[in-house]
């Protein structure tokens, strides 16, 4: 399935089960209940070709759910092939609606709309429903719904507002649920999307993450064919655990490299470094600061600053490999910890572009290196999940993220030397605060934000013309949504005392209480 430019990816998993997503916030937890549930998955984007599609060798296909209308001009669509290719497929929500309307049915704006809970009434159980009992709560989110059946479809379940909750047709073959299984306020969806994946798609299951450890090493060796490659490694648990994948598989072969960008936290290199001694990992440390700062001279808009990031980590990938050539023989191959996440929201998929990660929407065309991103499937509690089986310490696997772009992205505006200290020493103290105060272990994240935002203060009774910082803590699954952490008031305000008191240029500290949905985690 990889051509010749795609990134090496894990061993071919047995089977699989791809997911076609129409834009629903909860596309990507699809793919994490089928993966819970033993059986490899990835996701597509809606209009993925019936040939791409079927490249996978899919057991089933799941279509998810999305904000459009079917009805509506320009509603996304799903190769029409798909109806014919022999694959079971489900159609959840949005997905339901688009398998009865492409074959015949009719979908249109719901008089009673269902945001929320509502009870299914089981009138048919079918397979997909089988062993739940004549009534499930399950969770609503639509504003459309099915009026009237294609042709050789019937009524699985209902509600008091939807006639057609749940449809069959094709032979049991297609499926359709007009609630989220996929989601924890449907309390028995695993079941039903166990029953689509065992007892529809007739998987085996037992995919796991033990089992990916075990493919990922032996499927590593093959792909490196002997060769030298050059690990990308941050000290964040994904390129750590990157590293250790492919040192496994090859050994001295692989070459570490972690650049100083200037853009890290106080004491970073250091805590790098000492991170990862014992893992028998020799990394060499390329001191790039001017590099960084000059690459991103100027620059305040955050995609141009990540692609100035991306572009300048590659350059110093390129020059640093070649050094190592002319000292070790060739290196063809640069490994990554690229995680899921980041390719989705580097616009991998149908989702939208949300941010450039620079290890995806950063790399330059003409980069001289084949990829090798052996995470690029897994979701970050999945990949700690490896660390763990590899036996790294659980202060690398619990490491809090860090972004490539580091403080580059928590400043708004332009990147200076100047504020690059302020945000370090800003970000040090709300570290220690959160440390002291015990919740390390409890959230995601916690850092400094500058915001660019100019304020007066007063101290001192001269008046003080500064920047406001924003304080953000969250926690948080997998990223992918999180939630702001209701920390404790004297733990704020003791953060905030000491950042006015202790960092020149402090004279306002905001707390940022905004989920994702709707904001991201990161500011920038
Ligand atoms: N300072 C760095 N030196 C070398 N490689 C880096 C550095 N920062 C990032 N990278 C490379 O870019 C990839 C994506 O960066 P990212 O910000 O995700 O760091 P990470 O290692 O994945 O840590 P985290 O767990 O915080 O995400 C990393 O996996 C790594 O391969
Ligand atoms: O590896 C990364 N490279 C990046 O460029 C990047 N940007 C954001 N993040 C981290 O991803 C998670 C989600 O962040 P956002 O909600 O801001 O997208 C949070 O944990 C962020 O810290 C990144 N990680
Ligand atoms: N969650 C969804 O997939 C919603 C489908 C469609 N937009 C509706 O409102 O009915
Ligand atoms: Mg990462």
């Amino acid at each position: 399935m990889s051509d010749a430019r795609s990134p090496l990816s894990p061993a071919e998993p047995a089977e699989r089960v791809v997911i076609l997503d129409f834009g629903s916030q909860y596309g990507h937890l699809i793919a994490r209940r089928v993966r819970e549930l033993g059986v490899y998955s990835e996701v597509l984007p809606h209009n993925a070709p019936l040939a791409q599609i079927l490249r996978h060798r899919p057991r089933g296909v799941i279509l998810s759910g999305g904000p459009a209308s079917v009805y509506e001009p320009g509603a996304p669509q799903c190769d029409p092939g798909l109806w014919h290719a022999g694959v079971p497929v489900l159609g959840i929500c949005y997905g339901m609606q688009l398998m009865v309307h492409q074959l015949g049915g009719r979908v249109a704006r719901a008089e009673e709309r269902e945001y929320g809970p509502a009870t299914l009434e089981v009138e048919e159980p079918g397979r997909l429903l089988a062993g739940l009992g004549p009534r499930l709560d399950v969770w609503m989110s639509h504003g459309d719904r099915v009026e009237t059946l294609p042709p050789g479809f019937t009524v699985l379940a209902r509600t008091a507002a939807s006639p057609f909750a749940a449809v069959e047709g094709g032979g049991g073959r297609w499926l359709g649920v007009q609630f989220h299984p996929e989601v924890g306020h449907t309390p028995r969806g695993r079941e039903i999307l166990a029953n689509f994946l065992y007892g529809v798609c007739g998987c085996r299951g037992g995919w796991t993450m033990a089992g990916f450890v075990e493919e990922a090493v032996p499927a590593l060796r093959r792909q490196l064919e002997g060769a030298r490659a050059l690990c990308a490694l941050s000290g964040g648990v994904d390129s750590t655990v990157a590293a250790v994948l492919v040192h496994r598989a090859i050994g001295p072969r692989l070459a570490c490299v972690f650049v100083d960008t200037g853009l890290l936290r106080a004491g970073e290199v250091e805590e790098v470094q000492e991170s990862l001694v014992g893992l028998g990992i020799e990394l060499r440390v390329v001191d790039a600061r001017d590099r960084f700062l000059a690459a991103l001279d100027g620059i305040a808009d955050p995609e141009a600053k990540r692609k100035a990031v991306g572009e300048t980590f590659i350059r110093v990938f390129e020059e640093e490999a070649r050094q190592l050539a002319e000292e070790l023989g060739p290196i063809p191959f640069l490994v990554q910890g690229t995680t899921y996440p980041d390719v989705i929201e580097s616009g991998g998929g149908a989702a939208a572009t949300i941010k450039s990660h620079h290890n995806v929407g950063g790399l330059p065309p003409d980069l001289a290196f084949r990829l090798v991103e052996p995470l690029r499937y897994l979701f970050k509690d999945e990949v700690r999940e490896v660390g763990r089986r590899l036996g790294l310490p659980e202060a690398v696997v619990q490491r809090q993220p860090f972004p490539g772009p580091g403080l580059a992205i928590r400043m708004a505006g332009p990147v200076t030397a100047e504020r690059l200290e302020r945000l370090r020493a800003c970000d040090r103290i709300v570290r220690e605060e959160i440390r002291r105060a015990g919740l390390e272990g409890r959230l995601w994240q916690a850092f400094a934000v500058l915001t660019g935002t100019p304020t007066v203060g007063v101290m001192g009774d001269r008046r003080t013309y500064g920047e406001a910082v924003a304080v953000r803590a969250v926690t948080s699954g997998d990223g992918m949504t999180a939630d702001w952490a209701r920390l404790p008031h004297e733990v704020l305000d003791r953060i905030a005392r000491r950042l006015a008191n202790e960092v020149e240029g402090v004279n306002r500290v905001v707390y940022d209480i905004t989920s994702k949905p709707p904001a991201t985690i990161e500011w920038e």
